[in-house]
């Protein structure tokens, strides 16, 4: 496997980002392997007091209470060529110890067959947990690798590190 976009081999990095921090770690990653860049967007976006976590009456307080409020549709499902990508890496934040729930359309609703799955996720503080797997349990399709944590305001050489470990010269 290699995760740098070749003529062999197509590397698509995924992402959701409410304030940033995932976003430069995506477009880092990006740059690093010169891969193609794919945005979640929710169609129903989220303001500031949506994200507020210490509003028990934000929307994000009511979703992670009450699960049936989880669902949140996007713009796009995915990019046009999704099957023809082998590598997927796909970024979300830490949302009370969780995955963003912004992911779960796009990890339900399409096809990851014959695809390497490589999670990463950020946070001021918690670890990646079972954030990765319940993602993978999400899909039934796709060789889904451990997820990695990488702490919100990591730096490009952070990152690249981080890649030099999967064994990318970054
Ligand atoms: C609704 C919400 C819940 C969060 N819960 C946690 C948490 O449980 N643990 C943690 O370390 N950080 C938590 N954070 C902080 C984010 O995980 C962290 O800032 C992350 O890097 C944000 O990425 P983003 O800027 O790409 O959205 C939370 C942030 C939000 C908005």
């Amino acid at each position: 496997m290699t995760l740098q976009n070749t003529a062999d081999s197509k590397t698509l990095v995924v992402h959701y980002s409410a304030h940033g921090h995932t976003r430069r770690v995506a477009e880092t990653i990006t740059r690093a392997l010169g891969a193609e860049a794919f945005v979640l967007t929710p169609a129903d976006p989220y303001s500031e007091p949506d994200l507020d976590y210490n509003d028990p009456r934000s929307r994000v307080s009511r979703e992670h209470v009450d699960h049936s409020l989880r669902h949140v549709a996007l713009v796009h499902d995915a990019p046009e060529g999704f099957a023809d990508y082998d590598v997927v890496l796909v970024g979300y934040p830490i949302w009370w110890g969780e995955a963003s729930w912004v992911l779960g359309d796009f990890v339900r609703n399409n096809d990851f067959t014959g695809k390497t799955v490589i999670p990463f996720c950020t946070s001021f503080s918690s670890p990646v947990g079972a954030s990765a797997r319940d993602l993978a349990a999400l899909s039934s399709t796709g060789d889904w690798k451990p997820g990695t944590r990488l702490e919100a305001n990591i730096d490009a050489a952070g990152v690249c590190r981080w890649l030099e470990r999967l064994g990318v010269e970054a």
